[in-house]
């Protein structure tokens, strides 16, 4: 079996961070494994309390899953501290990691600030450029590039601006402010720009749709499949977890991550 590590937030309400991720992984048929790098109290309406680890703590976790089971994936969500960031930095290096999905998480859904402001520099320099692929969405995608994005051409642009100042393949994801579910895909590799285009769901819980697309995209580029095919499959998956439905919560609920379980494991 192929396997994924996500690096990345505890949400305790399970909608979003390591559980969604955890969730998306083992639904996309791969192994999952974590590295929790802060504790949220958070639920539907918001985030109340964060306590990051220690960056020795962080360490520890990657050393013990790095030279155990290998992972052939990692996806990276919310990290909100400069020396967090910088710890990842180092064992990634120090273990070569490959296939590696970062989604530059900065605000919740529900408002609350998840990435300190002195932070979003060593996110760039450091991390980001270790990165395969990155995920912003559209405030994320104009804070990365210093750029206003309103329509389809601003995306391109803004992801071909990324891909260019950060050495990486980019993804910037249409979500609620320009088209709710067209993303604009960048690959340094061959240079090509591809829309990937999504059926827009009437579903205001959405809680969570950025953390579970990235953790598909990275269980579908462990079971090597190429980086256009796994950001297909894994929208067609979250396409899936928002259409079965699921009604949770007092604010902006989370998606059936499990809506198809025969057909992860073609049961
Ligand atoms: N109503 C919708 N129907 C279908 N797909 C959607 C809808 N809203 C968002 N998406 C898709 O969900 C993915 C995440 O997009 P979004 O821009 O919401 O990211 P995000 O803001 O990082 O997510 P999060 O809500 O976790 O912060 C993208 O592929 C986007 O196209
Ligand atoms: C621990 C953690 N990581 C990431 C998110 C972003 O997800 P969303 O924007 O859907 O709230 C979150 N809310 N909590």
């Amino acid at each position: 079996m192929k396997t994924a590590l996500t690096i990345a937030g505890s949400d305790s309400s399970g909608g979003a961070g390591i559980q969604a991720d955890l969730k998306a992984m083992t639904l996309n048929g791969v192994f999952a494994m974590s590295a929790i790098t802060a504790l949220t109290a958070q639920n539907t309406t918001g985030v109340t309390d964060i306590m990051d680890v220690s960056p020795e703590f962080l360490k520890s976790q990657l050393d013990a899953v790095f030279t155990d089971i290998y992972p052939d994936a990692i996806k990276i969500g919310m990290v909100s501290d400069k020396d967090l960031i910088i710890a990842i930095a180092e064992k990634l290096e120090e273990y070569q990691a490959k296939n590696i999905v970062l989604d530059p998480v900065m605000v919740a859904t529900s408002g609350s600030k998840l990435l300190k402001d002195d932070a979003i520099d060593t996110l760039k320099e450091k991390l980001i450029p270790l990165a395969d692929l990155i995920t912003p969405n559209i405030p994320e995608a104009e804070i990365l590039t210093n750029m206003q994005i309103k329509n389809e051409i601003d995306m391109e642009v803004a992801a071909e601006k990324m891909a260019n100042e950060l050495g990486v393949s980019v993804l910037v994801k249409g979500g609620h402010s320009i088209n709710d579910a067209n993303d604009v895909l960048f690959e340094i590799d061959s240079l090509n720009i591809t829309w990937i285009n999504g059926e827009r769901i009437k579903n205001e819980n959405t809680h969570g749709t950025g953390c579970t697309l990235s953790s598909a995209i990275a269980a579908n580029l462990a079971k090597d499949k190429s980086l256009e095919e796994s950001v297909r499959n894994a929208k067609k998956y979250l396409e899936g977890a928002l259409n079965d439905g699921l009604d949770l919560g007092k604010g902006r609920g989370p998606m059936n991550h499990a809506f198809d379980i025969k057909e992860a494991y073609k049961i």
